[in-house]
């Protein structure tokens, strides 16, 4: 199938599918109309479009988890911990990583080894393997809305027997699913596979069912400037809502500097919100805050600072959902319990921070400009090279190095761009690669870097990056030389 940014017709939706369904036996207990009759007797409470949506409404700020194990029991037990002591508003399903890499034979064998052991032998919940029965058995065991949560270029299966399952939403996207998480999978067939997945949640909308689709807006989370994890935040939105998508969480990774990271959120609403009038898309948008995605401390008091400042700059964001860490991130996959402590830690700030936003200022508006001003010259370049295309475009783009996203595995990501933090701790572009800025941005950025090295005492260089990348897991957001 040829690549362009224009919906599938349900003949080039079929053709597909019907290979898609094979890929594992249970595949084969998917079947559309059933599964659209079943989503129909869901309860809105449980509906993900829905909370989203009345969240978005009462301007509150809503908090979900990470969280998922092997075995279906256990993993009910661990959602309903989180949802009855975690006080948690949505809930996940964390994925396996087998599952992430199509390769069910190894989640298959991680599954017998869980239940010989009595541990969990994958590091999520093998949803394709466990088949759509399992995925119901596990909605009906808890009182909040289910989401996928994942880090997988083909996700076509995986979105079949999920949403037949009846989890309302699905995280992922054609870049956002491949570039930070596969090395050798080509842009172009991650955005088909991810087209799939976008239209099949538009055939559900279009059968009276809501399923919302949330880009993975962090990439690496590893010091990605906000412009341009926010251009493909809004390229991702724009390919879902071309095959229907119509509930759609735009997303944002924590970068650490409270002006920086509230103006990426209110940018990354205005301007995709500018980009779906043009186009004239119809959705429902809401955004999702990561907290700090990066290195942790390992002191579990530390740990729940950083938690703490996630949670405080998504309520003063605005932002429609927060997602949790734990005090474990720096070890592992946490337990149940400190998965719930950390829900706690960020509820408690949220609702401590009810009703309150960081007040507009001159620095913030300058932000906000900022930010907009870069992603509008990333986008307007992926929109030439697409010739109108922003599928087309975005392969193009990754093969220019017009979108490169800082310390990718994927081999076709450029990876030219260098980030490092300001003095103050807001994340600028060190070298820009062939990311097509104006002069007036690149003046503005190395600017702030001369400054920093300055009061540093050193010259702008790499080691500026390496610093930052330490920094918070160090007990500080800038790196500043030992
Ligand atoms: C992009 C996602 C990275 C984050 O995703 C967390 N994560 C991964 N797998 C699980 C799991 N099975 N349960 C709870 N958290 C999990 C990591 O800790 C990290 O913070």
């Amino acid at each position: 199938m040829e690549l362009k940014n224009k919906k599938w017709t349900e003949a080039e939706f079929n053709k597909v599918r019907e290979e898609v369904l094979t890929h594992w036996p249970t595949g084969k207990d998917v079947d559309l109309q059933e599964a659209a009759q079943f989503l129909k007797g869901i309860p809105e409470h449980k509906n993900f479009a829905a909370k989203l949506r009345k969240a978005k409404q009462e301007g509150i700020t809503l908090a979900q988890p990470r969280a998922g194990v092997a075995l279906v029991d256990e993993h009910i037990k661990l959602l309903q911990h989180l949802q009855n002591e975690g006080e948690a508003d949505f809930l996940p399903c964390t994925i396996d990583s087998y599952t992430r890499q199509n390769r069910y034979n190894e989640c298959q064998v991680g599954i017998e080894e869980s239940i010989k052991t009595n541990r969990s032998m994958l590091n999520g919940f093998p949803a394709v393997n466990h088949g759509v029965h399992n995925c119901r058995k596990v909605l009906a065991a808890v009182e909040t809305p289910l989401q996928a949560r994942h880090g997988t270029p083909d996700s076509r299966l995986l979105a079949e027997i999920i949403h037949a399952g009846g989890w309302t939403s699905n995280e992922g996207g054609g870049i956002s699913y491949n570039i930070p998480y596969a090395k050798s999978v080509s842009v172009e067939r991650s955005l088909l596979d991810w087209q799939y997945c976008d239209r099949l949640a538009g055939l559900y909308e279009e059968m009276g069912i809501e399923i919302n689709r949330e880009p993975f807006g962090p990439l690496t989370g590893t010091l990605v400037p906000p412009s341009m994890s926010n251009a493909v935040a809004i390229i991702e939105g724009l390919l879902a809502a071309e095959q229907g998508v119509k509930s759609l969480t735009l997303g944002y990774g924590q970068c650490g500097n409270l002006v920086q990271d509230v103006a990426a959120i209110r940018s990354l609403i205005e301007l995709s919100e500018e980009y779906f009038k043009t186009y004239g898309y119809k959705v429902d948008l809401t955004t999702v805050f990561h907290q700090w995605m990066g290195g942790f401390p390992a002191d579990e008091s530390k740990a729940f600072g950083v938690i703490s400042w996630g949670a405080a700059t998504a309520a003063l964001a605005g932002a429609t959902k927060v997602i949790v860490k734990t005090p474990h991130e720096a070890v592992g996959i946490p337990t149940m319990e400190a998965n719930a402590q950390g829900i706690k830690a960020t509820k408690q700030t949220l609702n401590l921070l009810k009703g309150q936003r960081l007040q507009m200022s001159k620095e913030l508006e300058l932000e906000i400009k900022l930010i907009k001003a870069e992603t509008k010259c990333i986008l307007d370049k992926v929109l030439e090279l697409g010739k109108g295309d922003f599928a087309i475009g975005t392969v193009k783009a990754f093969e220019a190095g017009v979108i490169d996203v800082p310390f990718a595995p994927s081999k076709y990501n450029v990876g030219k761009m260098l980030p490092a933090r300001d003095n103050n701790g807001a994340v600028r572009y060190l070298e820009f690669g062939n990311i097509p800025m104006t002069k007036e941005i690149k003046d503005f950025n190395k600017q702030l870097l001369e400054e920093r090295a300055k009061s540093e005492g050193r010259q702008v260089s790499f080691q500026m990056v390496v610093d930052d990348i330490y920094a918070v897991g160090k007990g500080t957001l800038v790196g500043k030389p030992e």
